[in-house]
């Protein structure tokens, strides 16, 4: 369960936001829906305490973020919260394999190998998983950044633009996916994006 409230950033005295609330339980979904320039990378930031907030609070299963230090943040996050950037990073000299188990890494958890074969199954990449991520095609790396979110379990999924550079059949895939999942392991799945295509598959929405 995620919610927030008030919460306020700035990246300057001129350019300042003002977020609305929002509210995701467990196993379930929101999309949050807004031109380029709105500010939903800046809110996706917020909720994973990437960025500071100026005010307002970020509560994660009873968790309040902004009342963490940031060593705290770090590993709330790491064992919390798992994010699909609007572009996949990846350590390019690590195999599929070891790119997914870093997440386990990260969070200071046993590294779970039948966990990574397991998601690299369901989301069909198993047969990529001792290349480089760098001999994978975009829409491929795109399905091991999902995976490697979902590596720990998360409460949280938060997904950056996760369809802008793909086709309807493929967009469609990649929510299908990321919708699936979540509810599997009853984590909250929150997308911000501009792509009105998602509408429909969403029945919780928010604009910025
Ligand atoms: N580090 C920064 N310093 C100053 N201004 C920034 C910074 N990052 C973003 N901005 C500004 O804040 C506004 C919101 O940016 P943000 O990336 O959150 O928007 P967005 O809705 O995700 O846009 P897009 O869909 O184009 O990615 C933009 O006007 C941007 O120029």
């Amino acid at each position: 369960m995620l919610t927030t409230q008030r919460l306020t950033f700035s990246y300057s005295p001129t350019k300042s936001f003002t977020f609305p609330d929002v509210s995701c339980p467990d196993s379930d979904a929101l999309l949050i829906l807004g031109q380029s320039g709105t500010g939903k990378t800046t809110f996706l930031h917020l909720l994973a305490l990437l960025l500071t907030p100026e005010s307002g609070s970020v509560v994660i299963n009873k968790t309040d973020l902004t009342t963490l230090s940031p060593a705290q943040t770090a590993a709330f996050r790491a064992a919390n919260v798992g994010i699909v950037y609007q572009k996949p990073h990846f350590v390019s000299s690590l195999s599929v394999m070891d790119n997914l188990l870093l997440a386990n890494y990260l969070a200071n958890k046993a590294e779970a190998k039948d966990r990574a074969r397991q998601l690299a199954s369901q989301l069909g990449f198993s047969e990529h998983l001792g290349k480089k991520t760098n001999e994978m095609s975009q829409g491929e790396q795109q399905r091991v950044s999902i995976a490697r979110a979902m590596m720990n379990q998360p409460a949280v999924i938060l997904a950056d633009e996760p369809t802008s550079s793909l086709d309807d059949e493929n967009a469609n895939r990649v929510i299908a996916l990321l919708h699936e999942q979540s509810q599997q392991i009853g984590a909250s799945l929150i997308v911000v994006t501009h792509d009105q295509r998602l509408k429909d598959a969403f029945t919780n929405r928010v604009n910025l």
